[in-house]
């Protein structure tokens, strides 16, 4: 069966898979489990991110670098305390031929280790900062945990961008900066709305000294999701790989101090593109924003059958051939699908499916009026525009395609963002595919019983026959930047019932990928 054979809401899991494969995007790459083939559909998506992120970090001044794939132990050593926890992850290559390396060497599932050597070697005097590297490549990580097609894969393309600065103020800047430009893949390419914030201590990266991120929301599960994240490193691995420069203003008559320089490193991965998917797709198949679709229009013949003459069949495609043309020239990619043997019908599923976001259908009674029929895929809306409007309608009907994704998105997010004040209300909340808001203490112990208190046991599911898996805990996504009210300091407790700590702030926890 060409079309989708299973449905979103019945089976979200089984749907995404199937989707990312019908619509040509994905395959498995059966070889070795945990890796995909990225297809020209995906391809297209990555690298219109890809254009679209590295214009704006060249205005900044970003510039792009190259570094080996392999790290060695040695360097690994040096960020040792927080890499024991990611060991399990970490691939090795052990043999060249048939002979053993005399040493080992790792595939880079990160660069820190691989370039900060470096940065030691070239940041001398603080006239070399800043120093801003990014890399566009991929990474290996052997994720035990279940993968799936671009949110959890052993092998992934990201950016690792990987900056030295003077002062905490400086990196700090960048940091936001950065931060702003992911929000815009999400918000303005994938019409994806996302929350800003810091991540808790717990859930930060643990070698740097805070992360900022991008969270986004799943409603067909209700579940939060990392979208990317930009961290400053503070002095932390100026100091593991002796990264420093002299103090360019020292104070009063001491000889010239050594800085160690404070470091942000920021990374957005293909996983953007599986956020897109689950979000906006549906039961016909991918549904993808203008924006960032390789084909935005699709125009089909219609009324054309055997017992059209040849030379009004002819006459018709060109004239087919002329709008594209014009559409074309209007700045939209245009296509049409002129396969023999195929009905309208047929051609109008398979490019729903392949998530075009509008199809025009044109026939002899169109062209009679000198219309072209739409049909938009996000919500079938159907109508006509005369031939002499079409390069100002069509690029208007695109963007309001755009931000209807967004602005339907962004509601769903929004009404699924519940402020809670009391304790009870949050596994209720959750059940409902909910994200909540808490007033948090932000302690790393607290969230450990949070998620504990949270996780469904046995008997609470019914008889045996239906043994559920227990309910999966909430996870702190982030502390987002925009604050609702109503914590007072030093009054409002947090919310864990079993914590006697005041409040920070609202804290939006979840269950979550
Ligand atoms: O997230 C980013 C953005 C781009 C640059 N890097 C940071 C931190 C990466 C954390 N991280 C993430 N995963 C890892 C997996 C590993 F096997 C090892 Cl050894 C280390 C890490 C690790 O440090
Ligand atoms: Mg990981």
């Amino acid at each position: 069966i060409i079309g989708m054979t299973v449905s979103k809401t019945e089976n979200f899991p089984a749907w995404y898979q199937e989707v990312v494969l019908k619509a040509e995007m994905i395959e498995y790459y059966t070889e070795i489990s945990g890796f995909f083939i990225l297809r020209p559909a995906s391809m297209f998506i990555w690298n219109t991110i890809r254009k679209w992120f590295q214009e704006r970090i060249e205005a900044m001044d970003v510039e792009e670098a190259s570094f080996p794939m392999f790290l060695s132990s040695k360097s690994l050593e040096k960020e040792k305390d927080h890499v024991e926890g990611f060991a399990p992850e970490l691939a090795w290559v052990t043999k060249a031929g048939d002979k053993d390396l005399e040493v080992p060497v790792a595939v880079r599932p990160t660069s820190e280790a691989v370039m900060y050597p470096y940065y030691s070697k070239w940041i001398r005097s603080h006239r070399d900062l800043p120093l801003r590297l990014n890399q566009w490549n991929s990474v290996v990580r052997w994720e035990a945990k279940q993968t799936t097609p671009f949110l959890r894969a052993r092998e992934f393309l990201w950016q690792e961008g990987h900056t030295a600065h003077l002062t905490e103020e400086l990196a700090g800047e960048e940091v936001l900066q950065i931060l702003e430009l992911y929000a815009g893949v999400y918000e303005q390419l994938l019409a994806v709305p996302v929350v800003r914030g810091r991540k808790t201590e717990k859930e930060k990266f643990a070698g740097g000294y805070y992360t900022t991120t991008v969270e986004g929301y799943i409603p067909s599960n209700g579940r939060g999701i990392q979208g990317a994240t930009s961290h400053c490193l503070g002095q932390n691995f100026s100091k593991m790989f002796d990264i420093t420069v002299e103090d360019p203003h020292p104070k009063g008559d001491e000889k010239a101090k050594h800085i160690h320089v404070w470091q942000n490193s920021w990374g957005l991965s293909t996983r953007v593109i599986g956020v897109m998917v689950m979000i906006h797709g549906d039961d016909k198949g991918l549904v993808l924003p203008p924006r960032i679709s390789k084909i935005q229009v699709i125009m089909i013949p219609v009324g054309i059958t055997k017992s059209t003459a040849p030379e009004d069949k002819a006459r018709h495609y060109d004239q087919l051939e002329e709008i594209k043309r014009t559409l074309k020239s209007a700045g939209v990619r245009t296509d049409y699908d002129i396969r023999d043997g195929y009905t309208p019908a047929w051609k109008f599923n398979d490019w729903e499916l392949k998530g075009v976001p509008l199809r025009l259908e044109y026939g002899p009674k169109d062209a009679a009026k000198s219309v072209v029929s739409f049909a938009r895929r996000d919500t079938g809306e159907k109508g006509t525009i005369a031939i002499s409007e079409l390069s100002t309608e069509v690029p208007k009907l695109l963007e309001t395609i755009q931000s209807d994704l967004y602005n339907k998105a962004e509601a769903s997010f929004r009404s699924h963002r519940i402020e809670i004040t009391e304790w009870e209300k949050v596994i209720p909340a959750l059940d409902v595919k909910n994200v909540v808001l808490i007033p948090h203490c932000l302690k790393e112990k607290c969230e450990d019983k949070i998620k504990d208190l949270t996780t469904g046991n046995q008997e609470e599911t019914e008889g045996p026959e239906q043994m559920k898996a227990p309910s999966m805990g909430m996870k702190s996504l982030c502390i987002p930047f925009d604050q609702p009210a109503g914590i007072v300091k030093g009054e409002t407790k947090c919310l864990n019932p079993e914590c006697e700590a005041l409040a920070e702030s609202w804290c939006m926890f979840g269950r979550s990928y």
